[in-house]
């Protein structure tokens, strides 16, 4: 059974997301530059599988919706270590060459080859040393025939000098020294530009920068590099009954579990999370808490408060702006979903559901592929991978559910085992599982043995 990548979920030919995509059209996100990232034009209408109800959204089109409406912040310089995980905005062409100069490998003797032809251990030649070389304390030095010059290792080599002769295969002589065995020109020295030539296209755009994309940049003399900045992400959750962990717990209050899960998946995403602790569900002060987080926000994440009860501070208040949007997703978990942008900033907001799990998978679905987008890593969303189901999984008809699982790849194969429990506030089963296993809109049943589609979750792509 292969664990072979199969592209992004069901139905991720028709989306924004595809970064091949021909006719990719700009996107502008407020405020930011005319950005020109591989979004195509809408989409004509294409046909919903037959089953979703009436009034739903499928999962693809509430995501097409937020990666429309959310587009790549503007690049610039950023340091180095900051650009950890970011993707370069244009190719990197060398400045210099790497080496940078012709330097020693080894800790000896720069020689000419031709004055050691002989040498040997019963017959060692001797020669003179005119001086010594150190890396980062050296003159410009030259040698003439007949000499050797002590050399470490990265020193330039000296004008003259064709190899180097480690300290192993010599006296180690400070006046003098006996070298035992010949050399070849060239034996021992690192050539200028043989490593990188300058003028060299070394990182292409998009490359995601990592600690040795970091080390060569900096090797060639970059400090910063153009990359789009990591997205700030504010973080709220809302509800009366929430507080904070480690605090006084009431008879009808439970701790804030979702603000820290929802803060660590947009840091795992790579991106800059303010956490918010959990806002009550009176209108006025999410409205206010809300507007005060906006000047470090390039997108609000909230949780809970979008069903159908009768204190949905979230829904509530941002229906009454116009701005934001409320659906229902046909999904399992996650059905209730908004999406839009808030204020005079226009900020973007995702709200996701407050149950626990709903959070989580809504999170894994949209939120990261916008945070993606946002700094220009693509593919956005999760590559599926192709796994064994390990049991018989029962589904209903008309919503995608994404199940909590076990993946594991066995001498066998890919292998995915489905958890028990569905239900959408199982904190404990959801951290059991490493995978959620995709039953399509159009599936009732899965059986062992069959081949499903599964997001991994948490491996890097
Ligand atoms: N009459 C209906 N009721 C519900 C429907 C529906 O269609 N009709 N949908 C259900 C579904 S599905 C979901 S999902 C939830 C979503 O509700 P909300 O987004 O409004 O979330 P809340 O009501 O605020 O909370 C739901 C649940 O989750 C707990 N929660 C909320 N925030 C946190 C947090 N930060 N940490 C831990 N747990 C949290 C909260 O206490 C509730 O138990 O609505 C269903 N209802
Ligand atoms: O659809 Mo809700 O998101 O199950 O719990």
């Amino acid at each position: 059974m292969s664990t072979g990548d199969t592209g992004g979920e069901p139905g991720q030919g028709m989306l924004p997301a595809d970064p091949d995509a021909p006719g990719q059209q700009p996107v502008a996100t407020a405020g930011s530059e005319e950005l020109t990232e591989p979004v195509r034009p809408a989409a004509p209408k294409r046909q919903r599988a037959a089953s979703i109800p009436d009034g739903m959204l499928t999962v693809e089109d509430h995501l097409e919706k937020i990666l429309r409406g959310i587009g790549p912040l503007a690049a610039y310089d950023q340091p180095l270590v900051e650009s950890l995980g970011l993707p370069l905005h244009e190719d990197f062409v060398a400045p210099m060459d790497l080496p940078l100069f012709d330097n020693s490998a080894m800790d000896g003797y720069a020689v000419r080859a031709e004055d050691i032809a002989s040498a040997s251990r019963q017959r060692p030649v001797t020669l003179p040393v005119v001086g010594e070389i150190s890396a980062g304390s050296a003159k410009p030095f030259a040698i003439s025939a007949g000499t050797a010059v002590k050399i470490m290792t990265g020193a330039p080599i000296p004008r003259g000098a064709d190899s180097v002769i480690p300290y192993e295969q010599t006296d180690r002589g400070n006046a003098r020294v006996q070298i035992f065995a010949p050399t070849t020109p060239g034996q021992c020295i690192r050539r200028k530009g043989d490593d990188v030539r300058s003028g060299e296209t070394v990182l292409t755009e998009g490359a995601v920068l990592g600690p040795r994309e970091i080390g060569l940049l900096a090797a060639l003399g970059a400090p910063r590099v153009k990359s789009r900045p990591r997205p700030r992400v504010v973080v709220m959750s809302t509800g009366s009954e929430l507080r904070e962990p480690g605090t006084h717990l009431d008879y009808d209050s439970i701790n804030d579990g979702n603000s820290y899960m929802l803060a660590a998946a947009v840091r795992a995403a790579g991106a800059i999370c303010y956490r918010v602790g959990a806002v009550d569900d009176k209108p006025r002060t999410f409205q206010r808490v809300l507007s005060e987080q906006l000047v470090r926000a390039d997108l609000v994440v909230t949780s809970g408060g979008i069903s159908k009860g009768d204190h949905d501070v979230v829904k509530q208040t941002l229906s009454a702006l116009g701005t934001v949007e409320f659906n229902e997703v046909a999904m399992q978990p996650g059905k209730p979903q908004g999406f839009g942008r808030v204020f005079d900033e226009q900020t973007p907001i995702i709200t996701l559901p407050g149950n626990p799990v709903s959070a989580y998978v809504s999170f894994e679905v949209f939120v990261l592929p916008a945070i993606r987008r946002m700094m220009g890593r693509t593919p956005y969303r999760r590559p599926m991978v192709h796994a064994v189901l390990a049991a018989d999984l029962q589904s209903r008809p008309g919503v995608r559910q994404y199940v909590r699982a076990v993946f594991e790849v066995t001498h066998r194969g890919a292998k995915v085992t489905p958890l028990s429990g569905s239900g959408s506030h199982l904190v404990g089963t959801l951290a059991k599982a490493n995978a959620l296993i995709i039953v399509g809109e159009d599936q009732t049943a899965l059986n062992l043995g069959d081949t499903v589609r599964t997001l991994v979750l948490d491996r890097p792509f």
